[in-house]
């Protein structure tokens, strides 16, 4: 291989957390999908990832992540199918791309973890690869990689509606979340599908929203599903104000200083993963895309 057609340097993106600070099911569509209304909040915790394209030794045409996620087959990564997506739009024709991978965000929690490291693999191929797609070509090919992919390409706290591909920015006052995560993996399509699960909550006008006046509509079917869960959450509840976030299976607690955060973590139940994170308007992917 000739070393001076090889990038070795990796360029590297973050890939935000999220949390749900509310999530009513209003109905159902005809294809199964649920008719939501949910605040995603962008959080400064995440993933990084690093890309390096190569114009030789592998594969033209070739997307490889060199760190995959255990368990996963590489081609099922979310970061492999984005970048797979996008092969057909770039304007650097032989390059292929080297992915590496800095996972924290806990999986399956309801963090939000695989769509947005999809979100930020097509905004940084975009870019790396000189695609030169606009938002609403980015927006559509992300909504069929997943229904929390877009609000991570917009990269901005939003109150979302239908499948959660309806955005409306919005400015959350700046809060500090401790974000806990239970030892158990709450499957998303099993939440969706139980009969139990409430899916008539009123519409609420998001001019009017308030985190008292809002819940989380999954929280009690999963408590009950899991009681790993529903304990954590009612410890949590002796100290702040918290709730479970997405389909769970982590909830998160909200206070005003980080050391008001960090004395709840201390106490936490051994053995409780858990993060303290500060609340962005803004995703810090868009701030790298503005360099
Ligand atoms: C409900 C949320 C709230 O943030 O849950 P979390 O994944 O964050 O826990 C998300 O929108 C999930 O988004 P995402 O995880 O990308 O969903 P997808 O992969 O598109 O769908 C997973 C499964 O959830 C169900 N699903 C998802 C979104 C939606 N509005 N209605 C649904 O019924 C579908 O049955 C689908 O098979
Ligand atoms: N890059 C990725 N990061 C995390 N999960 C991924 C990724 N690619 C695919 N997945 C799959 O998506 C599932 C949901 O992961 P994640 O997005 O972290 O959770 P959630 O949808 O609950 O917020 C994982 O259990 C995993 O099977």
């Amino acid at each position: 291989m000739n070393n001076s057609e090889v990038n070795d340097v990796f360029d590297w993106w973050p890939s935000p957390a999220k949390i749900n600070l509310f999530l009513h099911v209003c109905g159902r569509f005809e294809n199964g999908y649920h008719d939501l209304q949910t605040l995603f909040q962008i959080l400064d915790f995440g993933d990084e990832i690093g890309f390096s394209l190569r114009k030789a030794g592998l594969q033209e045409n070739c997307v490889q992540i060199l760190d995959n996620i255990d368990g996963l087959d590489p081609q099922d990564n979310l970061i492999v199918k984005a970048a797979q997506a996008l092969l057909p739009y770039r304007t650097l024709k032989s390059h292929s791309v080297e992915i590496k991978l800095n996972k924290r965000i806990p999986m399956g929690g309801g963090l939000g973890g695989g769509s947005s490291n999809a979100a930020t693999t097509l905004l940084a191929l975009n870019k790396l690869w000189q695609c030169e797609c606009d938002l609403s070509t980015l927006l559509a090919i992300g909504k069929k990689l997943g229904a929390d992919v877009p609000v991570f390409i917009k990269g901005q706290t939003a109150f979302a509606s239908g499948i959660g591909e309806k955005l409306q920015s919005h400015s959350v006052q700046e809060q500090i979340y401790l974000v806990a995560s239970p030892n158990v993996h709450v499957s998303t399509a099993a939440v969706f599908t139980h009969p139990s699960l409430p899916r008539q909550t009123q519409k609420i006008d998001f001019a009017h929203y308030k985190f008292e006046q809002t819940q989380n509509d999954c929280e009690k079917l999963v408590c009950n599903m899991h009681p790993e869960v529903a304990n954590l959450l009612q410890w949590l509840l002796n100290y702040a104000p918290s709730r479970m976030t997405g389909t769970g299976a982590s909830v998160f607690s909200i206070f005003e200083s980080v050391s008001d955060a960090k004395k709840v973590l201390k106490k936490l139940p051994a053995g409780t993963k858990a993060f303290i994170a500060k609340g962005l308007d803004c995703s810090p992917v868009l701030q790298k895309l503005a360099l």
